[in-house]
């Protein structure tokens, strides 16, 4: 049988305060190509310390301080802030929690969208219009033109969280990794968003990692959960999970 290479490791990570007080100590985690692996714990386990350090995007308070991630192999330890920006460019989106803070209020979607796609390899110009519909239609929206033309403020959470998943997927990543994205929902949008990143992965062949403290919910939807609770021992539950 083939072995298939991890696509992301996270090898005893410990991430400590500017103090040097540890705020999240060994903790260790594999991602396989394709996955949806669900990472959850209580509140302040280290979650979104984990997810942003694996996209370069500690806060300035804190930093590794010891393990390492590896991503297709190679180590990120030595990246300088270019290798990073060329990371989450292209190969890894962070969806963040919040999804109003990761829009510019005072910007049109569009605006936002195009200037998203430009940091790639964008379409000829004559397309780039009809691929930013195309993807708002695969995020559910039905007129992609209202949405284009108007300003986050007058958008739902929901639809903000729509919109920047389609703003990384214009960005046509590997790996996607969502923190928290269901959190500002209610019941029936979280049930539709997850319905989506599945929908998603399966046209885009993407990998998720998806932050969540919903156990219940996300049990019907990741492949893996891994419970970081315990900080110092992972607890591994392998659901659908085939390999
Ligand atoms: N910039 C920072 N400076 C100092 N401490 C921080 C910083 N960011 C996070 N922390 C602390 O690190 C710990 C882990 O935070 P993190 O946000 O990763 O938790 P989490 O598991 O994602 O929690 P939640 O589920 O509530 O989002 C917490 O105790 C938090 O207060």
């Amino acid at each position: 049988m083939k072995r298939v290479d991890p696509l992301l490791i996270v090898d005893q990570l410990e991430i400590s305060s500017k103090a040097l007080v540890p705020l999240m100590k060994k903790f260790s985690f594999q991602i396989f190509p394709g996955e949806i692996v669900a990472l959850t714990g209580a509140s302040g386990c280290g979650k979104s310390l984990t997810a942003n350090a694996v996209v370069g995007l500690l806060e300035d308070g804190c930093e590794v301080t010891n393990g390492r991630i590896y991503y297709k192999g190679q180590s990120l330890s030595q990246n300088d802030e270019k290798s990073w920006q060329t990371l989450r460019r292209d190969e890894i989106s962070l969806l963040i929690q919040h999804s109003l803070s990761g829009l510019n209020p005072l910007q049109s979607v569009k605006k936002q969208m195009l200037r998203t796609l430009k940091q790639k390899t964008e379409p000829a110009k004559k397309e780039r219009m009809n691929y930013l519909r195309d993807l708002l239609r695969q995020v559910g929206f039905s007129n992609p033109e209202r949405i284009l033309s108007s300003y986050p403020f007058q958008l739902s959470g929901g639809m903000c969280q729509r919109i920047l998943l389609a703003m990384m997927i214009s960005l046509q990543p590997t790996l996607l990794i969502a923190d928290e994205p269901t959190t500002a929902l209610d019941s029936v949008n979280k049930e539709k968003l997850l319905a989506l990143l599945k929908k998603l992965q399966q046209e885009h062949g993407l990998t998720i990692l998806l932050i969540s403290h919903d156990v219940e919910r996300i049990s019907a939807f990741a492949d893996r959960i891994i419970d970081m609770e315990a900080r110092e021992e992972v607890r591994t539950c392998f659901l659908n999970y085939k390999g």
